[in-house]
């Protein structure tokens, strides 16, 4: 049970904001998100079950992320990190739904009896660190946070701006320090440090060629990349589109979301034919690649091609290293993965493939289940893990041979480069600089390994989306009644074609994607999907 004092400064504090009146909140895919002046009593509820998750789990250091990624400026959000850096675990999103919904002038009782229910010893320690992006509404929102975490008497640290994967970092630092799992300095600092120094062992004996244009959305990955570099050497990095003294720059026009949904490179883009460049989204846990190819014509490196390349590297260096074997490698992906990329990877790269619903809480569960488990969304938000006998293997295997040592060495130095906690642009940026180097490989080549089937993203505004109800990794509908059919029978006309709809976790609409052998195709197929989805919906009511 609280104390009547904690009660009563919850009481108190709570007592300062106001809900918006008539508005539900829930603990979606990406946490709480939102136009950011609605926000208050959510990240007040959110600062309340950050303090009680980690009593619930005997002190350890819970992260709480003040962002919106890339969303609109206006925006924000805010999400909590489990103690080794994962996504908060799925039974306390609905906790976290009923404080977020709680009225305020019930509120301490609410978390009372929530901790009740939870069964929390209301006597462990409490620990949360939290980082904040760029956007103006942040300050506040920690204010508010701050608040929380006072009443409630929690122990806790500002990390002021931070982007998103620096900060689960530094929450899986904090909880495996002096234990067998530390993970490195639970600092901004000893993040670069981590980064720069497993870089520099990864390209022994190779060179970065020519530069990299990184546009970083006008967001916090801006300053963040910067700060890098300092402690980097061996690559060019021009850095563009880190603007975060104006506002509403952010994500405007630019960033890793643009550039993926409008398949083009952002208008301020003055990079040359061939040129690689990159663009991370609005709090850099996304990354993707494109340039220009010699025709001018804009090609895009996706999550898809990432998770490629990876699994392909480090398959030919578990094979060097001689311990192919022992590992079990495979890649984790969403229906959204170009179809051209599941082929290649079950054709070619002979790895087996796990597709998972929507949602990197999803695919890193899923991962974890390979001892290299490689995971990408197509929009470019995904890593590598590690399972703790791949670590063993690779550290304890003595080496036959100095090209056997080599593979080694190197495979070790890319679990400290691969931020394992979750999907981190920075750190992808160098994984896909390094890999491309030890491949003596341009964009080009790299596009070469396969080619994408032309794919169209539509989405469909309906009454009420919640009547669309997806199961098979979200491939396939139950309900609306025959919409399923209806949507096989239309892809059955195209060649290659493969159409699903399905409710989007993070927005009030449903998502069609469609993709065919030729770009009319899939473009005919999508529309036509989108209708069925659209009379389908207007049909249910
Ligand atoms: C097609 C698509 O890109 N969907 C995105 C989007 O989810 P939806 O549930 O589709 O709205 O936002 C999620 C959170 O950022 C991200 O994980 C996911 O990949
Ligand atoms: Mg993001």
């Amino acid at each position: 049970m609280a104390s009547p004092a904690v009660k009563k400064a919850i009481s108190e504090a709570a007592l300062q904001y106001q809900k918006p009146e008539g508005k539900v909140f829930e603990y979606g895919t990406a946490g709480f998100r939102m136009k950011a002046d609605l926000l208050n009593t959510v990240v007040f509820a959110v600062g309340l079950l950050a303090g009680l998750r980690s009593k619930k789990l005997s002190g350890q250091w819970i992260g709480v992320m003040v962002t919106a990624s890339h969303n609109p400026a206006e925006d924000n959000g805010v999400k909590l990190v489990d103690p080794m850096g994962e996504m908060l675990e799925a039974e306390w999103e609905a906790y976290a739904t009923k404080l977020a919904n709680a009225p305020l002038e019930s509120i301490a009782d609410v978390y009372d009896e929530l901790a009740k229910e939870i069964d929390v010893k209301m006597t462990n320690p409490a620990r949360v660190v939290f980082a904040r992006d760029t956007r103006a509404s942040g300050s506040r929102l920690v204010g508010v946070l701050n608040a929380a975490l006072t009443a409630t008497e929690v122990e806790f640290i500002d990390f002021k701006y931070m982007t998103t994967p620096q900060l689960h970092y530094v929450v899986r630092c904090k909880n495996t320090l002096g234990t067998q799992y530390e993970y490195g300095e639970p600092s901004e600092k000893g993040y670069y440090e981590k980064l720069a120094q497993s870089f520099q062992k990864v390209m022994r004996g190779v060179k970065v060629q020519g530069n990299l244009t990184v546009d970083c959305a006008n967001g916090v990955g801006g300053p963040k990349l910067r700060e890098l570099m300092k402690f980097l050497s061996g690559i060019d990095i021009k850095v563009v589109n880190d603007d975060v003294i104006n506002p509403d720059s952010l994500n405007f026009d630019c960033g890793a979301d643009y550039v993926k949904t409008k398949q083009r490179a952002p208008p301020s883009s003055k990079a040359g034919a061939l040129d690689r460049c990159a663009s991370l989204d609005g709090d850099a846990d996304r990354l993707v690649y494109y340039f220009q190819d010699e025709s001018n014509v804009f090609r895009l490196l996706d999550g898809d091609r990432i998770a490629t390349l990876a699994a392909s590297f480090i398959g030919d260096l578990a094979r060097n290293a001689g311990i192919a074997q022992k590992l079990k490698i495979g890649v984790v992906q969403t229906a959204y993965a170009n179809g051209a990329s599941t082929d290649y990877i079950e054709k070619v790269l002979k790895l087996p493939i796990i597709c998972t619903n929507t949602g990197v809480k999803h695919l890193h569960h899923a991962a974890l289940r390979f001892d290299v488990g490689v995971y990408f969304e197509a929009n470019g938000h995904g890593t590598v893990t590690f399972s703790e006998n791949a670590m063993k293997t690779i550290k304890n295997t003595e080496p036959q041979s100095p090209a056997q040592q080599h593979a080694l060495e190197c495979l070790q130095a890319l679990t400290d480069l691969i931020n394992q906690a979750v999907g981190d642009a920075l750190s992808d940026m160098l994984l896909v600089e390094a890999i491309l180097a030890h491949k003596g490989w341009s964009p080009k080549e790299w596009l070469g390994t396969y080619t994408d089937l032309p794919s169209r993203l539509v989405r469909v505004e309906v009454k009420d989306r919640s009547i669309f109800k997806a199961y098979d990794a979200e491939r396939k509908l139950e309900s609306p009644a025959g919409l399923q059919a209806q949507i096989e029978s239309l892809m059955s006309r195209y060649n290659k074609g493969r159409s699903f709809a399905r409710a989007s976790g993070t927005e009030d609409a449903v998502r069609v994607y469609a993709e065919a052998a030729s770009r009319s195709e899939a473009d005919d197929l999508a529309t036509r999907v989108a209708n069925a989805v659209s009379e389908a919906g207007v049909d249910a009511q």
